[in-house]
């Protein structure tokens, strides 16, 4: 009896004790973090009115992302590497043992130097978007070139490009798409909603209500992305689209029908991706539909050069799509296959050749300057549809706006043509919403801007006659330059 209770209060005591470590050290890393949020000039606040996201603000997402996600994705990169290592040898050889041990610390490094907050890097070697970046980040200001005091987007993008980096040096790694197994993944267990989407969708007619519910699959589906939403989409998603309504704070797919019903033919419409999986299926079924309804006789695919904020596709995922489809035992998806290698053959489906612009880290405002012709390009279609978060961070300029503000706006300038975007909210930058819905929103839920969870179709029109006229003028810069 006595020494039950002496083991009690033995256990007591060492729980006390525990607990109280536990304090302590909580305590101390508050301490640690307020001297380094001091020494790097990390406030406690939100992003101010107009300025752009940096993880200088505390009271952001940025900040959230900066100082936790995306150490943690570097980490989970590691151990992913780790685990997958006979796997990569396999295919790889035996040489990428070494190669992965070395590419595993210098992650490693890069992690730290997030952590620490370290001054950003020019690269070396000579890869095709080098010097461009290097330029760039001589360029920046001394209080914008680190993780945190640096905008956002610039942080964001740096991460991917170093991490990019890392593996090109390797001997045996350096064509490999670390995030393809993933991708790959995450497109095969979505077969049987894709489907049940096809024959769902299947020979729809050409109608605004058609028109509309295509673009809000494509919206919707922008909810699976692998950075921030992991998990697989439901079998019923085409059922749910009709509960996904409330979700959706802005919707101008009605002005985008007018769009693309009043273009002057040829009429092409350009999608620049975002993710692979189930949203890349989706944008090719939007594609089809396009072509089929005759609202498009064209439709071009922009993809990422290098492998991007885990699951943004690129040439080689979006190849991979299209014979995954053609070859699948499951007969409508095959047919579906079929029908888009018929359509990449007549041409109806271009995948533009690899530009490097939407792996920079420069917004779109400055697209006229540094890249005339890729402006002047997307200026032939009637339309551009921007697809995800990344993208409309990349229109608005990563700028905290008025969430009121109209879109074309923000733009400040870019306007190659009528610009649409479907995004599904998942960080704190908004504009185009209606008086008061911030507010009500964050009253629900502090967090929900960042769950993808809400959504919006917006566009900016561009009027015809003023576009040709800048086209030209373009145009004319652009030669008389060379
Ligand atoms: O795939 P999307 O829609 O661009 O969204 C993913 C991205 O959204 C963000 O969480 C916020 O913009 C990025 O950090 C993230 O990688």
């Amino acid at each position: 009896m006595l020494s039950d209770k002496m083991d009690q209060s033995t256990e007591m005591t060492s729980q006390t004790d525990i607990d109280s470590v536990v304090v302590r050290s909580a305590a101390f890393k508050q301490t640690e973090d307020l001297a380094f949020n001091d020494r790097h000039l990390i406030y406690d606040i939100a992003t101010k009115a107009r300025e752009e996201l940096s993880g200088h603000f505390q009271r952001s997402f940025a900040y959230f992302t900066i100082k936790h996600r995306s150490p943690m994705m570097v980490a989970e990169m590691v151990s992913f590497l780790h685990d997958n290592e006979p796997k990569i040898m396999e295919i790889f050889g035996a040489y990428a043992h070494f190669d992965l041990k070395r590419i595993s610390w210098s992650l490693q490094l890069l992690r730290d130097e997030i952590k620490e907050n370290h001054e950003f890097k020019v690269f070396q070697g000579k890869a095709p978007d080098s010097e461009a970046w290097n330029q760039f980040i001589r360029n920046l200001d001394e209080d914008r070139n680190r993780w945190f005091s640096s905008v956002w987007l610039h942080a964001e993008c740096y991460l991917y490009r170093r991490i990019w980096a890392i593996f090109r040096r390797s001997d045996t790694l350096s064509s490999y798409d670390y995030f393809a197994q993933k991708k790959i993944d995450a497109t095969t267990s979505v077969v049987q909603l894709m489907s049940i989407v096809i024959t769902g969708m299947r020979g729809v007619q050409r109608s605004q209500e058609n028109f509309q519910r295509m673009l809000k699959l494509a919206l919707w589906s922008n909810r699976c992305d692998l950075s921030i939403n992991k998990e697989a989409p439901s079998e019923e998603f085409l059922m749910l689209m009709a509960d996904y309504e409330s979700d959706l704070l802005v919707d101008e797919s009605g002005d985008i029908w007018r769009v693309l019903t009043e273009a002057w033919d040829p009429v092409y419409v350009d999608i620049v991706c975002d993710n692979a999986g189930f949203e890349l299926f989706t944008d090719l079924l939007l594609a089809e539909y396009l072509i089929e309804a005759g609202l498009a006789c064209r439709v071009r695919f922009h993809v990422k050069a290098i492998p991007w904020f885990i699951s943004d596709v690129t040439k080689q995922d979006f190849l991979w799509m299209l014979n995954f489809l053609r070859r699948h035992e499951i007969a409508e998806i095959a047919s579906f296959g079929r029908r888009l290698r018929r359509f990449m053959r007549n041409r109806s489906i271009i995948l533009c050749e690899t530009c490097y612009f939407w792996t920079s880290p420069h917004d779109y405002s400055q697209m006229k300057n540094l890249l005339p012709c890729l402006y002047v390009s997307l200026s032939e279609a009637a339309l551009v549809i921007f697809k995800g978060d990344l993208n409309y961070r990349k229109l608005l300029g990563d700028i905290n706006w008025e969430y009121t503000s109209p879109l074309i706006d923000c733009l400040r300038g870019f306007l190659p043509t009528s610009v649409c975007a479907l995004r599904a909210i998942k960080s704190d930058i908004y504009c185009g919403l209606p008086t008061c819905m911030v507010e009500w929103l964050t009253e629900e839920d502090r967090h929900w801007m960042r769950t993808g969870k809400k959504g919006v179709i917006q566009v900016a029109i561009m009027h015809r006659l003023s576009g040709d006229a800048l086209v030209e003028d373009l145009q004319c810069k652009h030669h008389s330059k060379e």
